[in-house]
């Protein structure tokens, strides 16, 4: 028997972000090949018209799975019975610009949008916060909508774990398929701190630890993690435009992982309410390495951290505790 359809928001939908994702989408490579869905996608009247071109590409594209598109400038009918609402719309970051100097225009929004989902989306809702600063416009929205369970937020940072596994897969040239469990920690953020010291490499003679592969701590230590943090500055150089692609593709990874089960023995990277787990103060929007079942994420426990990684994994909560406070501060 077919399955009912599920109503996926995307916010922001008219940018460059949403034009990436919502393709995606209706093809089922978030949701899987036999889920009919229904999109609903939220722009600002400024960008009416752009976004009603999306919706007669859409169309135009007659995608087999794609059961209706409601295209829309008012948040209320857009959040109306939606299952999945993955949050793209805001401000982004042009070249210069750090993510905290996004922050007063975008945490506003997040607060009017926690009101419209908490309103109106179906029960059960899961949401995906993307648009930056990603940890903080989530921790806002949670904040502001008291009645939607906090598991049922989060932000991105898978497009941060995919770099790494980007990062690893090149230097060792294997494919990005067979490095698993690299873990993001902290903040969407340049203090982000990518960690390999869990991840392996599928190899012939079985999983091999990264770190034993690669044989250059150096590297390991500095390059590949600068490189991961500043991946995204480097792509607003390269582009004038901030990542819109692999953002897209990321993010439709972290719902299919979310909704459909991490293949066992595998974690990837969300960005989730911190329950204190690793000595991370409760009540941040955290990047943790996390499994998923039954439409449920734990965060995977009992990895031992070593002096070097605490000491980054303190930095990026301190900084998002800071944004925190500045975020705040923007509302008040
Ligand atoms: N977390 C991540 O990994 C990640 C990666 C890439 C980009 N981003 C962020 O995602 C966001 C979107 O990036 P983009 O390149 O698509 O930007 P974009 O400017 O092309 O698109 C953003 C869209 O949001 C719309 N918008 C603005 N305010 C809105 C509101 N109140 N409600 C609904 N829509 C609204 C704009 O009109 C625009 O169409 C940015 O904040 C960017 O920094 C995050
Ligand atoms: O870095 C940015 O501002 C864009 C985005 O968050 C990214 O990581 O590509």
């Amino acid at each position: 028997m077919a399955k009912d359809p599920v109503r996926v928001l995307v916010t922001g939908a008219a940018g460059q972000i949403g034009y990436a994702l919502v393709p995606m989408i209706a093809r089922g490579i978030m949701l899987g090949a036999d889920q009919p869905v229904i999109l609903h996608m939220l722009d600002i009247p400024p960008a009416a018209e752009a976004l009603n071109g999306v919706k007669m590409e859409l169309v135009d594209a007659a995608f087999p799975l794609l059961k209706g598109v409601v295209a829309t400038t008012d948040a209320v009918e857009a959040c109306t019975g939606v299952n999945i609402a993955v949050m793209v719309g805001g401000f982004p970051r042009k070249e210069g610009m750090e993510r905290k100097d996004v922050m007063s225009k975008n945490v506003s929004i997040y607060k009017s949008q926690a009101a419209a989902l908490e309103q109106h989306a179906a029960p059960n809702c899961k949401v995906l916060v993307v648009a930056n600063p990603a940890n903080t416009n989530a921790l806002i929205l949670k904040e502001f909508a008291p009645s939607i369970p906090a598991k049922n937020i989060t932000c991105l940072t898978r497009l941060d774990h995919n770099r790494a596994l980007g990062q690893i897969s090149e230097r060792l040239n294997v494919p990005v398929s067979d490095v698993k469990n690299v873990i993001i920690w902290g903040n969407h953020s340049s203090t982000q701190y990518p960690d390999v010291n869990h991840a392996t490499v599928k190899t012939p003679s079985g999983d091999k630890p990264v770190r034993e592969l690669v044989k250059d701590d150096a590297w390991l230590n500095e390059e590949f993690i600068t490189t991961v943090q500043q991946r995204g500055a480097a792509i607003i150089k390269a582009r004038k435009l901030s990542s819109a692609l692999s953002a897209a593709s990321s993010a439709c990874d972290h719902i299919r992982d979310w909704v459909l089960d991490t293949p066992e023995g595998t974690w990837v990277s969300m960005g989730v309410y911190s329950d204190g787990s690793y000595n991370v103060p409760a009540g941040l929007m955290y990047s943790f390495p996390v499994a998923c079942k039954k439409g449920e994420w734990t965060i995977v426990q009992g990895l031992p951290i070593d002096e070097f990684s605490r000491k980054k994994m303190d930095a990026t909560a301190e900084e998002l505790s800071e944004e925190k406070s500045l975020a705040y501060s923007c509302l008040s």
